[in-house]
């Protein structure tokens, strides 16, 4: 696999306001990275770094061994950013069409719509679009040069279920292609299922760089969930419990500990029903994660 993007001691302010603190950070071919944090956290901003959109107050950046923003390196980049598409008053054929002219190996507008099944609306004015339909286009659009290496910014917003899974089944070819693919969303679930590498953003920093598997492990919490007519209080101080939440007799008990709170379950046993145990989710962890920072 080759370095991409490489990022040594990089911290950005807007004005007096830090919001990048000498991140390091190396990203290679093939790897799809989902980057998280809290609004605000500074997604965006680094996106935007890596783009060559804003220049890093110190530390190093390269992407493609070039300065963010180089030629070279905005051929080899797609990207799928948030807010509304600026051009008006052409259809999404036509706009593909035109992209495509930017480019010295693009992909074809006919290629792209069929594959992903743009076609029913391909010679619609791109103001006659759903919202769902436009964030579809901007998919294209982002993939009209070939890119080697994708940003996409909370790119399934709006799209329907469908939507979604034929766009998550895309990025799974891109990454067979060995391209590279950097992912924000704030939908986690889909992260934790698609992310080769999962980087938390906090504080300027990154909390937390690594695999979801190894996220958990170091984050050893358990979720065990019960049916029980007991009420959730009588959970509350057993051993490794660290937080009750239920609803309708259904009880789930958060545990730093899964032996010690089995163990003192124990005694309950009887009375419980359709007893499950899961690590926590990346959703739950984040919560976790991003509460205790702030405790
Ligand atoms: N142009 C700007 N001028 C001043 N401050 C800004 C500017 N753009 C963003 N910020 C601030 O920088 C911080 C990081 O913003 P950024 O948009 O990178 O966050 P994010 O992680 O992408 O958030 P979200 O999840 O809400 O999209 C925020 O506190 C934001 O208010």
């Amino acid at each position: 696999m080759t370095t991409i993007i490489q990022a040594k001691q990089l911290s950005f302010s807007y004005g007096k306001h830090q919001v990048l603190d000498k991140l390091d950070l190396t990203i290679k071919t093939g790897e799809i990275i989902g980057l998280i944090g809290e609004n605000g956290a500074g997604k965006t901003t680094l996106l935007n770094l890596l783009l060559g959109v804003r220049t890093a107050d110190s530390g190093e950046l390269t992407v493609f061994d070039q300065t963010p923003g180089s030629a070279l390196a905005k051929q080899k980049i797609g990207s799928m950013l948030q807010g509304d598409m600026a051009i008006r008053g052409v259809t999404v054929t036509e706009l593909l069409t035109m992209a495509a002219t930017n480019y010295p190996a693009p992909l074809s507008a006919a290629t792209l719509i069929t594959t992903l099944d743009l076609t029913a609306f391909a010679q619609q004015q791109l103001t006659a679009l759903s919202g769902g339909q436009l964030r579809r286009v901007t998919f294209a659009l982002a993939l009209i040069s070939n890119p080697d290496l994708l940003f996409l910014d909370e790119p399934t917003v709006g799209m329907d279920t469908n939507a979604q899974q034929a766009f998550w089944q895309r990025i799974q070819v891109l990454k067979a292609q060995g391209k590279a693919v950097i992912i924000t969303s704030h939908y986690l679930p889909e992260i934790e299922q698609v992310a080769d590498r999962i980087l938390l953003l906090q504080d300027g920093r990154f909390a937390f760089q690594g695999t979801f598997a190894t996220l958990q492990q170091r984050y050893q919490q358990v979720v065990i969930t019960f049916q029980t007519a007991l009420p959730g209080s009588t959970f509350d101080h057993l051993a490794g419990v660290t937080a009750v939440t239920g609803r309708h007799q259904t009880i789930k008990i958060s545990s730093e500990d899964r032996d010690a709170t089995l163990q003192a379950l124990v005694p309950y046993l009887a009375q419980l029903q359709q007893v499950t145990i899961n690590r926590e989710s990346l959703s739950e962890i984040f919560v976790q994660l991003t509460k205790g920072a702030k405790a």
